[in-house]
């Protein structure tokens, strides 16, 4: 404890006070409200020094990291312990940067000893007025606002009504997946599901049972694609997959294995009855003469309006 204390607010000598014009109560009692403020504003700071290794934490930076100062002796290291793996080189690189630029700017996750993930703003210099030898940093704990960040991230990438993701997303994902593919030629497979007569649905049974019909889709969608599948929502009641390093054959299989599934599910009425519904899906391969991605999707397109006019209810592959 007294050596934490020994780098930061160290008592003022005779004549600092004298030139500052301060007694040393004046000057205690500045130190207080100092550290009071900082409590107020949630902002948690650190001292190091460079010549001893000594590292002093304020108050606010043991409730960040969720250790009692009574046990756990503030140090480097023991910090590095509480660095989230994914960080650990950031953090240590930015270290670095500070003992070579004399400023960094940086955000991380630490783990609690509880488990719980806290995101971290750190801004730190060795710019001390007074001693060059020491570095100062200061922590805002920032993780509300990357939850807030997560949610408007997920909310501008995803559909509301299904939760897949929406169009455009599902474009960008087939654009990265179109140059992934012309670089190394593993084969990627787009399949398009349109349910058949919807309208009908909706007539028959209400939009709010048409919307439920959407949703339990794309719930049968999930649970049955591969987390790293990409299901989107093109529009309407039209859905695309992007299925990655799966064979045309197996691209094929896949999607009657949902088609299949989809007959066999029980729909319910807002009465309680039940009602079957179909959906038909055009498959296609990204090809090497393909000159854009949108090639995919308009073979995926064609397959799809063929099986429509074949009778609905079925995969059709070109
Ligand atoms: N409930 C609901 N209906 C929607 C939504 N988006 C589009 N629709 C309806 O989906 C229906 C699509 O109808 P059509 O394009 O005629 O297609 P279809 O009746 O499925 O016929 P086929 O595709 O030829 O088998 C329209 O009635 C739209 O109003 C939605 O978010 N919720």
């Amino acid at each position: 404890m007294a050596s934490r204390h020994s780098i930061l607010f160290p008592s003022p000598s005779a004549s600092q006070v004298f030139a500052k014009h301060l007694t040393q109560d004046e000057w205690l009692a500045y130190t207080r409200t100092l550290q009071k403020l900082h409590k107020v504003g949630r902002l948690g700071y650190w001292q190091m020094s460079l010549a001893t290794g000594d590292v002093y934490w304020s108050e606010v930076v043991y409730e960040f990291l969720d250790v009692d100062p009574r046990y756990f002796a503030p140090s480097h290291e023991a910090f590095m312990t509480m660095v989230h793996p994914l960080d650990q080189d950031k953090v240590a690189q930015s270290r670095q940067e500070m003992l070579k630029i004399g400023f960094t700017d940086i955000k991380y996750r630490i783990i609690q000893p509880n488990g719980c993930i806290r995101w971290l703003h750190e801004i730190a210099d060795n710019t001390s007025p007074d001693d060059p030898n020491i570095l100062l940093g200061t922590l805002h704990d920032i993780t509300a606002h990357k939850a807030l960040e997560e949610k408007l991230r997920k909310q501008a990438i995803t559909d509301d009504l299904t939760g897949v993701f929406n169009r455009r997303y599902f474009m960008k994902r087939l654009r990265q997946a179109f140059s992934h593919f012309r670089r190394s030629e593993k084969n990627v497979a787009v399949l398009l599901f349109d349910v058949d007569y919807f309208k009908t649905v909706n007539d028959t049974y209400g939009h709010a049972i048409g919307d439920q019909v959407l949703q339990q889709v794309c719930r049968l969608f999930k649970e049955r694609f591969r987390e790293t599948d990409i299901i989107g929502r093109l529009g309407g009641e039209e859905f695309a997959v992007l299925l990655f390093e799966v064979s045309s054959e197996d691209a094929v299989a896949i999607a009657d294995g949902i088609r299949q599934a989809l007959a066999d599910h029980p729909f319910t009425t807002e009465a309680g009855g039940t009602f079957h519904i179909s959906i038909t899906c055009g498959v296609s391969s990204f090809a090497a003469d393909d000159p854009t991605e949108d090639c995919i999707l308009h073979r995926a397109d064609k397959s799809l309006y063929l099986g429509k006019r074949q009778g609905r209810d079925q995969v059709v592959y070109r």
